[in-house]
């Protein structure tokens, strides 16, 4: 049902491209209010398009924290590698049922240390 939501084309223009961009302008995202006009509210307090920590009162008290930390691990992820995509990497994020259901075939990244 989470999923269903994600792959609405009512709700998601083109929901099973990968388009992060989607979710740039939200800084707003976590308060649901405040400076910028946000593109989607991960609290439900406006409206219901994802619900990645749930919503309602049993919403996990734990986002902000979340967010703020997997923006600084994802930060420094970037500032202390280079990535590329391997070698003839097609990523197809079709589902797979493995023993969870995974990508048909999912990104192959590279990466080193920078200089
Ligand atoms: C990316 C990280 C996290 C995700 C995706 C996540 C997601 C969720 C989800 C989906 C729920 C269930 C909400 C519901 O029942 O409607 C939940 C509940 C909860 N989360 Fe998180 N969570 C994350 C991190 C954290 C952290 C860092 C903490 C604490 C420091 C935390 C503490 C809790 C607690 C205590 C509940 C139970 C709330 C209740 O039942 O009233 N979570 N979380």
């Amino acid at each position: 049902m989470v999923a269903d939501m994600g792959w609405d084309p009512k709700v998601w223009e083109k929901p099973m491209e990968f388009k992060p961009e989607r979710f740039l302008n939200a800084a707003d995202a976590t308060s649901g209010h405040g400076g910028g006009e946000a593109l989607f509210d991960i609290t439900g307090r406006r409206e219901i398009k994802i619900m990645p920590f749930g919503a309602g009162r049993r919403i996990c008290p734990g986002s902000g924290l979340a967010l703020l930390h997997l923006e600084y691990f994802v930060a420094n992820l970037v500032w202390y590698f280079k990535w590329t995509a391997a070698d003839g990497d097609d990523v197809d994020l079709s589902d797979k049922q493995e023993f969870t259901v995974v990508m048909k075939n999912p990104l192959q990244a590279c990466i080193s240390a920078r200089g």
